[in-house]
C-alpha cells in the first residue's frame, strides 16, 4: 500500500476564462488530515468535485489511493466518501432509512449492511435519532447524518466540503472529534474551510488556495514559521522619534515606519537574533530606546498575509 492516498498532480479547470483550478499539485499521507483552506471562489469545491469523480479535469489528474479519477473513476468512488457543502436529505424518511437507503446504494447486504448501520449511527452520535425524521433535525444533527452517509461504505478517503459551516461551537468541537478518530483509525481526510483556525487544530497539514492557485502547503507550525520572519515591531523612544524612524527606515528588513508620538511602529522581517541587532545599532546611533514590543502574527494575519482576498 502506498503512503500517498491523495494526490493532486498539476490539476487545471477551466470555466471559459475563469481558471477555477490552475496547476495545482499536493499528496496528502495515509492517515492524514489535510485542511484545504481558501476564500470564496478559490477552487477549492472544483478541485474537491473532481476529486469525488463529479467532474473532470480540463488538464493534469488527481488520484486516490493510486487510482485515476480520469482513468479509474468507478475504483476512486468505492474508496471516497464525498460530503458536499450542501448536501441533499430527504424530508420525510428517517435517519435509519436515508443510511439504509445508502448502505444499499453502495452494495452493502444481508449482516454486513445491518451492523455498518448501526456503527455509523453509533459513531455520528445519531443512534437516538434513528427512528425520527430527517426535517426535525437541527443543523448540526444533519451534518452528522451526512457525515454518516459519507461514511457508509467505510471508504479509506472523505473529501468533506466545508462541513463545519454554519455549526455552532459545540458542534463544530464534535465535528473536529469525529473527523480526528477516523484519521486515528487510518482514514485519509481532505477538509476545506475558508478559516484558518477552524481546521489548524485537527490538520496534519494545510494547503492554501486562491483564484485557482496553491500559495502554500505544509503543516500549520511550518508556514507560521515561514511568515513569522514577518513581525510588527513597536520601539519607543525617548526622544527624536522622527529621526530614528527615518535612520530606521533605511535599514534592510524594514517596512515604512509609523509614528505615533514617541512610538515608531514598523513591519520587520528577521529573526530574533536581527531583531536584537537592529535594537543594538539603534543605542549604538545615541538613540534611548525604552521599550521594544514584538507582534507575532496570528493565524489569522499568516492566513490574511498568504492570501490577497482576491476573487474571481
Ligand atoms: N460550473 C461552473 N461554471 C462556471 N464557473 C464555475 C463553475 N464552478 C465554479 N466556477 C467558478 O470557479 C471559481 C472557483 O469556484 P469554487 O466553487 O471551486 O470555489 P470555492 O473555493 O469552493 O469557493 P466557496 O468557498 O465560495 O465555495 C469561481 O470563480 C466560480 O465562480
Amino acid at each position: 500500500m502506498s503512503d500517498t492516498c491523495i494526490e493532486l498532480r498539476r490539476l487545471h479547470r477551466f470555466f471559459g476564462k475563469t481558471k477555477a483550478v490552475n496547476d495545482v499539485s499536493f499528496s496528502v499521507p495515509r492517515g492524514h488530515v489535510f485542511g484545504y483552506i481558501g476564500p470564496n471562489g478559490a477552487g477549492k469545491t472544483t478541485s474537491m468535485r473532481i476529486l469525488a469523480t463529479l467532474d473532470l479535469p480540463s488538464y493534469g489528474d488527481a488520484f486516490v489511493d493510486g487510482f485515476s479519477v480520469v482513468n479509474d473513476p468507478e475504483l476512486v468512488r468505492r474508496r471516497l466518501g464525498f460530503m458536499p457543502d450542501s448536501f441533499g436529505t430527504y424530508r420525510d424518511v428517517n435517519c435509519a432509512e436515508y443510511l439504509d437507503f445508502f448502505a444499499r446504494a453502495n452494495g452493502l447486504v444481508g449482516r454486513q449492511r445491518t451492523q455498518r448501520l448501526q456503527w455509523v449511527l453509533h459513531f455520528t452520535g445519531t443512534s437516538g435519532m434513528a427512528e425520527k425524521p430527517i426535517r426535525g433535525l437541527s443543523k448540526g444533527m444533519k451534518q452528522r447524518l451526512c457525515l454518516g452517509r459519507a461514511l457508509i461504505h467505510d471508504p479509506a478517503v472523505m473529501i468533506l466540503d466545508e462541513p463545519a459551516s454554519g455549526l455552532d461551537p459545540r458542534a463544530r468541537i464534535d465535528l473536529r472529534k469525529m473527523i480526528r478518530e477516523l484519521a486515528d483509525r487510518g482514514k485519509t481526510i481532505l477538509i476545506s474551510s475558508h478559516i484558518l483556525t477552524e481546521l489548524a487544530e485537527m490538520c496534519d497539514s494545510v494547503g492554501i488556495i486562491e483564484q485557482g492557485q496553491l500559495l502554500a502547503t505544509g503543516s500549520v507550525e511550518e508556514i507560521q514559521r515561514q511568515r513569522a520572519q514577518h513581525r510588527e515591531l513597536v520601539v519607543r523612544v525617548l526622544d527624536r522619534a522622527d529621526q530614528a524612524a527615518g535612520e530606521l527606515h533605511s535599514r534592510d528588513g524594514v517596512g515604512r515606519p509609523l509614528i505615533d508620538g514617541q512610538q515608531i511602529r514598523f513591519e520587520f522581517e528577521g529573526d530574533a537574533e536581527s531583531q536584537a541587532d537592529l535594537v543594538a545599532w539603534l543605542v549604538g546611533r545615541g538613540y534611548r530606546v525604552s521599550e521594544v514590543v514584538s507582534h507575532k502574527k496570528s493565524l489569522e494575519d499568516v492566513f490574511l498575509q498568504v492570501t490577497e482576498g482576491l476573487v474571481q
